[in-house]
């Protein structure tokens, strides 16, 4: 039997972030067109002959983009909105960066989450404009890999149900128009890689993983019949991933050479499709085997166990042993940490360690046996080890979950009834204006912090730094005119990892860094141990803000599930018993800022909806622990303090429920792209809460005017009631600068006072 080791993707930011390095340096300017193409075809080819020089099989291309590959593939087929003004032909570099980020006269085209992952994708477009091939790019990419290094790669795309299901703007009625049109372009672009050498085509389908009902499955086969008609000469593998393969009896008889199934994330339901319909013998299969979403060492003998399971109800010719997914969701090597303890460095694994791993796994499947191979008890013994860790073993953190009741997920008082107390305890006028918690990280502070971290500061002049800054930006909030205020994050290097460092049970790194949108990046703290609150992580510079203002300044903290959903959690417990234990931490943190006598706390939680599984049916198990572990972390508050949330990111329209259910006092959500939609959703499911609608994108350094945020918030006024409503930007401001920062809020801030007049009675 044939067994290849691939990856379904590669980071492509670099082992030192040299591409967020390069593509930034372009945008300012530091970098001309022609050397950022030379500095990005470098990275490409270099990225290629490193995972070949790791022992890796077969090589993708196509998983390395300027911005975002579900961009790449919009522009690749003329899928550019009028107002950027695009003349046809080539989509040059900067129509596509001001899709991305927008310019001063056209918005950005919006941009959301990667299904359940902390990466963002810009959202396509149709507007019925004919769809035209401008630009093979996968071929570029394709040929010169081949050409330059002799390597025949694997172009990949996202695949295009995927796409489709992705895009916006089209109905019923011109959805068939869309879809021909991208059919046969996508045959073209697949045809012109089948000629020019490649020998697979990867298309990737994460949707087919989703809730598919038959009109689904039936657009699906449709798609790939035509598809297989105008390429016949491509060999397709379809790669499924982040769940099990839907309605696998019809799918998996789709005309392609192969299909790629997730055995990390999908195991189970997998393992029964292959037992209950077996696996059509004319198709390579891929075994999504090594974990592409968590940076745990894989347990081998484990892996192979599974390997001979699935090779035993597949009688497969040929097998790809392959991540269960792109590696873009991990960081590049654990070689880089040189700070991390020797038990934990050694049971991690990134994407290198992880392709290694993978070569491992599929000498194994070809040869059907370990030969003279240490690895395999060198896995054992570095998970066993970690197992054993003090860290793990925290008696004070499994007594207080063990106590957790009942009692402890609800406020005493119901909402209506706590309104008119916090109203009244709190005499905030109608339309508050406030921002969602963070402020600039100028030059400045990002190069004051990193001296520090250097220790070429001491913690106190790096904590007077952090104060000065503090109380220029509580000065600046004063003349701009908000109500309630913040204290501006400066402090924060990441709303994640800042609480990482804080508490016990996790690992910070040095340059785990992964992608979170665009040239953005994060750095996931790893929780490896049990969570425990030891001393307040925020109240010091929340108190010290306060101090400066008779203004309310809220208490900013993250909530439980979104730290757990952008850390590396460990997998030996439940994710809702980790996430309980951060809830428990956090719980300890509201009430320090409680005494301290801060009267609004706000605990943002953007990432709850992003953890909702792929299927449906399992939203309500999520949602249940989730909104749960937010509740533990917030009700033990006095009915008079006042807890907000927020969200942002995500599509909010089928998440009312439970966005309600968190039983916050107020929320405040990004809106500003997608208001109208959101409008709607709130005409059809009311919503009784506090609530601040985003009236201005923050990802834009456009300065919004005051008619256009007035017309956002007479337009909330059908869908939001005086008494509940809030008036704020569409996420923190951390990523803006000073002088936009402020004229945008001062243009709120008139905007609210203009509401406020008209609203006055006569
Ligand atoms: C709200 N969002 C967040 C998500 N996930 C998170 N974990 N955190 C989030 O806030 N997901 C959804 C969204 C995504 N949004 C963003 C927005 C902005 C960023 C971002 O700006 N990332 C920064 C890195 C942030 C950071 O840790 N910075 C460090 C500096 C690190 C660094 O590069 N230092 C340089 C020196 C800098 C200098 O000299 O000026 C170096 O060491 O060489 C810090 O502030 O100290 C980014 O740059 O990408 C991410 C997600
Ligand atoms: N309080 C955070 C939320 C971002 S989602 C901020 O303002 O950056
Ligand atoms: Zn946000």
């Amino acid at each position: 039997m044939k067994a290849v080791s691939t990856a379904i993707g590669y980071p492509y930011i670099g082992e030192n972030r040299e591409w967020k390095r390069y593509v930034e340096a372009f945008w300012k300017k530091d970098l001309s067109e022609a050397d950022f193409a030379l500095k990005m075809k470098e990275l490409r080819l270099k990225q290629v002959k490193h995972q070949q020089s790791l022992g890796m099989d077969l090589v993708t291309t196509g998983d390395f983009t300027l911005y975002d590959r579900m961009l790449d593939v919009s522009t690749m087929f003329g899928m550019v909105p009028d107002r950027y003004g695009w003349q046809g032909g080539r989509v040059d570099v900067s129509t596509y960066y001001a899709m991305a980020r927008g310019t001063a006269d056209a918005v950005a085209s919006e941009m959301t989450k990667w299904f359940n992952t902390n990466y963002h994708y810009i959202v396509p477009e149709y507007d019925g404009k004919t769809l035209q091939l401008t630009e093979n790019y996968l071929l570029t990419h394709f040929e010169e890999a081949k050409n330059e290094l002799g390597i025949i790669t694997k172009p990949t795309l996202i695949g295009p149900y995927t796409f489709v299901q992705l895009t916006k703007g089209y109905d019923k009625t011109s959805k068939a128009a869309f879809v021909l049109q991208l059919i046969s372009l996508y045959a073209a672009v697949i045809q012109q890689l089948a000629d020019a050498g490649a020998e697979w085509i990867q298309l990737e389908e994460p949707a087919f993983a989703q809730s598919l009902d038959a009109e689904d499955v039936k657009l699906i086969q449709e798609i790939y019949k035509q598809l297989a008609q105008e390429a016949p000469e491509a060999r397709l593998m379809l790669q499924t991933y982040f769940q099990a393969l839907s309605a696998y009896g019809e799918l998996s008889k789709l005309p392609v050479a192969g299909i790629g199934l997730d055995f990390v994330h999908g195991a189970e339901e997998n393992m029964e499709s292959l037992r209950t319909d077996g696996f059509p013998q004319d198709k390579v299969l891929g075994i999504g085997i090594v974990n592409g979403r968590d940076v745990w060492r894989a347990d081998l003998a484990e892996k192979a166990e599974a390997i001979k399971a699935v090779l035993s109800l597949s009688d497969a010719q040929e097998v790809w042993i392959q991540s269960s997914c792109s590696l873009q969701h991990v960081p590049v090597t654990t070689q880089s940490e040189t700070q991390l303890e020797p038990v934990l460095k050694n049971a991690l694994a990134f994407a290198d360690e992880k392709i290694v791993e993978l070569t491992q796994l599929c000498a194994y499947a070809r040869e059907g046996q370990w030969s003279g191979n240490k690895s395999v008890s060198e896995s054992m013994e570095a998970i066993e080890a970690l197992k054993q860790h003090e860290v793990r073993k925290n008696e004070r953190v499994k007594k207080l979950v063990s106590e957790v009741k009942e009692e402890h997920f609800s406020r005493p008082m119901p909402f209506k009834e706590r309104q008119s107390v916090q109203k009244q305890a709190l005499q905030l006028p109608d339309f508050p204006t406030t921002t969602i918690g963070s402020f600039p990280q100028s030059a400045e502070v990002k190069r004051t912090r990193k001296a520090w971290r250097q220790s070429k500061m001491t913690n106190e002049e790096y904590a007077e730094f952090v104060r000065k800054e503090t109380a220029r930006w509580i000065r600046i909030q004063e003349e701009i005119g908000l109500d309630v205020f913040v204290h501006g994050e400066f402090e924060r290097t990441d709303m994640v990892e800042y609480f990482g460092e804080k508490l016990t049970g996790f690992a910070f790194t040095e340059k785990a860094w992964v992608v979170s949108y665009g040239s953005r990046c994060v750095k996931p703290p790893i929780i490896y141990g049990d969570v425990e609150w030891t001393a307040p992580m925020t109240l010091k510079e929340v108190a010290e803000a306060q101090a400066l203002t008779s203004k309310y300044v809220k208490g900013m903290l993250t909530g439980p599930v979104t730290i757990l959903n952008w850390s590396f959690v460990r997998d030996d417990l439940s994710r809702e018993q980790v996430a309980n234990q951060i809830a428990l931490a956090l719980k300890e943190e509201v009430q320090a800022l409680e005494q301290a006598g801060i009267a609004i706390i706000q605990v943002d939680e953007p990432a709850l909806r992003e953890g909702l599984p792929l299927r449906k049916e399992q939203w309500n198990d999520y949602l249940a622990w989730g909104v749960n572990a937010f509740k533990l972390a917030t009700s033990g508050v006095k009915n008079e303090t006042q807890i907000h949330t927020h969200m942002c990111y995500c599509e909010f329209n089928d998440f009312i429920e439970p966005i309600r259910a968190l039983d916050a006092d107020v929320i405040s959500i990004e809106t500003s792209r997608s208001h109208g939609e959101l409008i709607d959703s709130l005409k059809q499911h009311p919503y009784e809460l506090g609530i601040g609608l985003g009236v201005y994108d923050i990802h834009s350094p456009r300065v919004p005017d005051i008619e256009e945020i007035d017309t956002i918030l007479n337009d909330s006024l059908a869908v939001i009631s005086t008494e509940q409503f809030w008036v704020n930007p569409d996420c923190g401001l951390k990523t803006r600068g000073e002088e936009e920062t402020v004229a945008s809020l001062k243009n709120m801030v008139e905007a609210a006072k203009k509401l406020r007049r008209q609203k006055q009675p006569v």
